[in-house]
C-alpha cells in the first residue's frame, strides 16, 4: 500500500531478471527474480503459479525434497493411497474445486454411507446413518452461526466486542449458556475435530472466526468433508510444480531473509536468491524459524511467538476389500479406545479399489515402539470392525508432530492472540509478504484457504510492481 510509490522506478514483470539455471551439485548460484516464494505447499505454489502466469519471474524455495507441505499422498499395497495430511474438500470450497478442475484432478464423493460404530465403556453398538444432533443442539449451532457472522472475515480483531470475545475460551462461553450435556459434548467434539483442541484451550473469538470463514458450523463439520480428490490431495501441488519447472528449488531450506532496500536477499543452501519481493507461505509458527534482517516489527515477532499449532497423526490400514461395507457399516467409528478415537473409510473412488481404513491416532497414548503401536491400532480396528480387520495388507503412519518442517496441522489459538498482535498476520513487512492458509479470510486453516491466501499474496505483490 504505502510502499507503492517506492516502486515507481521498477520495471514490469520479468524484464530485469537474470534467472540462472541451477548449477552443478553443491555449487552456489545467485538467482535474481521478481518474486521469491518460500514454501511449496498449496499456498506458495498457488502464488507462484499466478505470478508466473502474469509474466513475473519466480523462484520457489522449499525445505523438503517434495512439494505439498501439509498434503502428502503415499502409495501403499494394491495401489491404495494414504492421505497423510489434508484430504477432504467441500462444495463451497470453490478455490480448490476450480484449481482441481483446471489441473484435471477429479473429485469423488467421500465414503460415508452406512452405520457408524460407537464403542464406549467396553460396549460396541451401531448408530444408523451416523450421529445426528438433537433439536436443542441444532438450535445452539444456529445461534453460534449468527454470532459468527458478526466477526468480519479476515479481520476478526475488528468484531464488535472483539476484546470480550477474545478474553474467554469456548469452554467459558459454554459454561455461561446453560447447555445440555449433549450439546456441550457435540460442541466439544466439533472443536476437537476441527482444531484438535479442548474447548478450554481455544479463544471464543477465534472459534467464531473459524466458523464464519467456513460459512457455518454445518459447513465446517459436514460440508468440508464431503469430497475427495482422485489421486490424492498432493496431486494438486505435484501438477502445479510440474508447470513451474526449474523455478522450483527443492531441499532448499531458507535460513535468512535480508531486506536490502532495493532487493531482498533470501539465503538457502545453494543460494542466495535475490528478489524484488518475497512471499513467505507457511504458518506464522513455521515462519518463526527464519531469521529476518532487519528484525521483524514487534507485533509480527510477537504474533509468531504466540502462535500455536496442534500436531496430528493419521494411520492407514489397507485391506483386500472394504469388508465393512458388506455388513452395512460406513467405516466410521467413534470410541474411547486409547489413541484411536475416530476412523473413516478412506478407500479410493473405484469399486475394485482395495479397502482403506483411516484412523486418527494420538501417538502419545500408544506404544512408542513402532511395531507395538501398529499392533495397538490394528487391535482397535478389530474391536470396531471385527476379526476381518486383524490382518491388513499394508500400514502407513504419519505423525505431524515429528516432521522437521511443519510444526503442526491446525492452529488452536488461545485467548488474546487475535486482539493482541493479530493484525500483523497479513500486514507486509517492507518487501516481505505473508501467505499460508492461516492468513486466509475464507476457509482459513483449510487447503482452500491456502490457495486463496496464495492468490491474495500474489495480487498484493503484483499491485506493487506495475
Ligand atoms: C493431518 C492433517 C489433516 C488435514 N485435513 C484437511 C482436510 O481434510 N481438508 C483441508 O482442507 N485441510 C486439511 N488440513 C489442512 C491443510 O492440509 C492445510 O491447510 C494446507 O495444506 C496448508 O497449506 P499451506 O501452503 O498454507 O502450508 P504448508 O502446507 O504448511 O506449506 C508450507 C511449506 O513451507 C515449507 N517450509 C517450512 N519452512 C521452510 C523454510 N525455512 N524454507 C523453505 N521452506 C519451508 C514446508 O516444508 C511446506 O512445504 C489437514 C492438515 C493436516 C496436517
Amino acid at each position: 500500500p504505502g510502499e507503492a510509490a517506492d516502486e515507481a522506478g521498477e520495471t514490469g514483470p520479468g524484464t530485469d531478471t537474470q534467472a540462472t539455471e541451477s548449477g552443478e551439485s553443491g555449487e552456489e548460484v545467485e538467482v535474481d527474480v521478481d518474486v521469491a516464494v518460500v514454501g511449496a505447499g498449496l499456498s506458495g505454489l498457488r502464488a507462484a503459479r499466478r505470478l508466473q502466469a502474469q509474466g513475473y519471474s519466480v523462484a520457489v524455495l522449499e525445505a523438503r525434497d517434495r512439494v505439498g507441505g501439509r498434503t502428502v499422498t503415499t502409495e501403499l499395497a494394491g495401489g491404495a493411497l494414504a492421505e497423510g495430511g489434508g484430504q477432504w474438500v467441500g462444495p463451497t470450497q470453490t478455490a480448490i474445486l476450480e484449481l482441481a478442475d483446471e489441473l484435471g484432478v477429479e473429485t469423488f464423493p467421500d465414503h460415508a454411507t452406512g452405520d457408524t460404530v460407537l464403542h464406549l465403556g467396553g460396549l460396541t453398538f451401531t448408530e444408523p446413518g451416523g450421529v445426528s444432533p438433537s433439536p436443542e443442539t441444532a438450535a445452539t449451532f444456529a445461534d453460534i452461526d449468527s454470532l459468527a457472522m458478526t466477526v468480519p472475515l479476515g479481520a476478526p480483531w475488528t468484531a464488535p466486542d472483539a476484546a470480550a470475545l477474545d478474553a474467554i475460551t469456548v469452554a467459558q462461553w459454554m459454561d455461561s449458556q446453560d447447555l445440555s450435556s449433549e450439546t456441550q459434548q457435540a460442541l466439544s467434539f466439533g472443536v476437537g475435530a476441527t482444531l484438535s483442541a479442548e474447548p478450554g484451550q481455544l479463544s471464543w473469538l477465534y472459534f467464531l472466526y473459524y466458523v464464519h470463514a467456513a460459512g457455518s458450523l454445518d459447513a465446517l463439520l459436514e460440508g468440508a468433508q464431503s469430497l475427495r480428490l482422485r489421486g490424492g490431495a498432493q496431486e494438486l501441488s505435484v501438477r502445479m510444480a510440474d508447470e513451474l519447472g526449474p523455478a522450483l528449488w527443492l531441499s532448499e531450506p531458507v535460513s535468512t531473509v535480508v531486506d536490502e532496500g532495493e532487493r531482498v536477499r533470501v539465503e538457502h543452501p545453494s543460494g542466495p536468491t535475490l528478489a524484488r519481493r518475497v512471499i513467505v507461505a507457511m504458518s506464522p509458527l513455521d515462519a518463526d524459524r527464519i531469521a529476518f534482517e532487519p528484525a521483524l516489527p514487534d507485533a509480527r515477532a510477537q504474533l509468531q511467538d504466540l502462535w500455536v499449532t496442534a500436531p496430528g497423526a493419521k494411520a492407514h490400514l489397507v485391506y483386500e476389500t472394504p469388508f465393512w461395507r458388506e455388513v452395512g457399516l460406513s467405516g466410521q467409528a467413534f470410541g474411547d479406545l486409547p489413541g484411536v478415537s475416530f476412523t473413516h473409510d478412506n478407500s479410493g473412488p473405484d469399486a475394485d479399489d482395495p479397502g482403506v481404513l483411516l484412523a486418527f491416532i494420538e501417538p502419545e497414548q500408544l506404544p512408542a515402539d513402532a511395531d507395538a503401536r501398529r499392533q495397538a491400532v490394528v487391535d482397535a480396528m478389530v474391536v470396531y470392525f471385527g476379526p476381518s480387520a486383524a490382518a491388513p495388507l499394508d500400514y502407513d503412519e504419519r505423525d505431524w508432530g515429528s516432521e522437521a518442517w511443519t510444526t503442526g496441522c491446525v492452529s488452536p489459538l488461545p485467548p488474546g492472540v487475535l486482539t493482541g498482535p493479530g493484525p500483523a498476520l497479513r500486514e507486509p513487512v517492507g518487501r516481505v509478504h505473508w501467505a499460508g492458509t492461516e492468513t486466509a479470510g475464507v476457509w482459513t486453516g483449510y487447503m482452500d484457504g491456502a490457495l486463496r491466501a496464495g492468490v491474495r499474496a500474489a495480487d498484493e505483490v503484483a499491485e506493487l510492481s506495475p
